[in-house]
């Protein structure tokens, strides 16, 4: 099982060595059942993803979106490959990471695929690989989409430097996510060294996404008033770069006020870095203007992370909250599917809601249920 993740079994402290006998340990089951089919489709996957093939990364994230229970398991043993291999890659990068992966939101029609299309594509010029996956919260209820059906961003996705994949369909927020970062993992093992993640100011999103990127842009279009209330002051605090877009024609004289209202707005709030302030930048995706300027800011952004260790700080605080969410959703689901609490919790609310029994006595008599056997 260790040679199958390709770990090296002589790391430097003792601590480390059971560290990760343990995550071998907790894959051998699954390693150790594969069939002859299993271990040939997982060996196709893994080759085809790190040879940096486009369609075995389509077919990997397609493993890890899935619901079914063995397949589930086949792609934690995938992940868990791409992971080792991604270790070793960033080690011969000298200890930094392979990928930059940038976080993108802003309400709809705020001009989002315009832009990713056009900085995309400047991007594959300067040999770049880079890819484009969305977080559609839409998607999560309704099974329709915020993001739009329509073919979005034609260019970029028949560029063969760039990957585009379309939101997971169905499951939670959580669930999306989820596949969202794991994704993540697998296109940083294909090869792909700028990841953009992009969603709708809707709902939890936005914050979502914040949580899985290195650099976290807010895209808002010049225009006042109404269209901008949907945007959260939440929002505004997570942004590490605010871009207003469409600034063009006649719509640069709005896209300078928007800038400016945004300026000072952002000097009243909380600051996220001593080492950063935020910025506020025009962009037009129609004319190219401000694009490269953006892209040398990006930079500056991730080089000076890099340097002073908060990137590596970041991801690693990120990966922790991961955790806790997974585990927040599933033990919330095991306990609203416990029978005991089926049965009493419809009848909880309405007392809590009534005023009849207090909210800290109902948790009790809840959480006893769902302890007793
Ligand atoms: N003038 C101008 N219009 C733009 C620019 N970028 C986008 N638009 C227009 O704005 C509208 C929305 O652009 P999209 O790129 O589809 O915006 P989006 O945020 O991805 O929106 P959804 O696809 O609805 O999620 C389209 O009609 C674009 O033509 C720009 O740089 N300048």
């Amino acid at each position: 099982v260790r040679r199958y993740f390709q770990m090296s079994g002589s790391a430097p402290t003792c601590t480390v060595s059971q560290r990760k006998s343990i995550y071998v340990e907790a894959l051998s089951h699954h390693v150790a059942h594969l069939t002859e089919r299993e271990r040939t489709l997982l060996d196709r996957l893994y080759g085809g993803l790190t040879g940096g093939h486009r369609a075995s990364l389509a077919e990997s994230i397609t493993l890890v979106e899935t619901q079914h229970p063995r397949k589930k398991e086949l792609a934690q043993v995938l992940l868990q490959r791409v992971l080792a291999f991604r270790r070793e890659q960033e080690r011969l990068n000298g200890g930094k990471p392979v990928a930059f992966r940038v976080g993108l939101s802003g309400p709809p029609g705020a001009g989002k695929s315009s832009f990713i299309e056009v900085l995309g594509k400047t991007l594959t010029g300067k040999e770049h690989r880079v890819s484009v996956l969305a977080v559609d919260p839409s998607s999560c209820t309704t099974g329709g989409s915020l993001l739009g059906d329509k073919t979005r961003m034609p260019e970029l996705s028949r560029d063969m430097k760039a990957f585009v994949r379309p939101s997971p369909s169905l499951g939670t927020l959580g669930g999306v996510t989820r596949t969202t970062s794991e994704a993540i993992v697998l296109c940083e093992g294909a090869g792909y060294d700028i990841i953009m993640v992009e969603t709708v100011g809707v709902g939890q999103s936005e914050f979502a996404v914040a949580d899985m990127v290195d650099v976290f842009v807010l895209l808002i279009p010049p225009a006042g008033g109404d269209e901008l209330q949907g945007i959260k002051r939440g929002i505004i605090e997570k942004a590490d770069l605010v871009l207003v877009t469409k600034s063009d024609g006649d719509l640069v004289v709005p896209a300078r006020r928007i800038q400016s209202e945004y300026t000072s707005a952002l000097k009243l709030l909380r600051k996220k870095s001593n080492r950063w302030r935020p910025k506020v930048l025009r962009v037009s995706s129609q004319t190219g203007q401000g694009i490269q300027e953006l892209w040398d800011v990006m930079l500056q952004f991730r080089d000076g992370a890099l340097l002073s260790g908060d990137l590596q700080a970041r991801r690693q605080e990120q990966q922790k909250v991961w955790l806790w969410n997974l585990i927040q959703e599933h033990a919330l689901s095991h306990f609203r599917e416990h029978p005991a609490v089926r049965t009493g919790l419809a009848e909880m609310e309405r007392g809590v809601a009534q005023g009849d029994i207090s909210p800290g006595l109902a948790a009790d008599l809840l959480l006893r249920a769902y302890r007793s056997p």
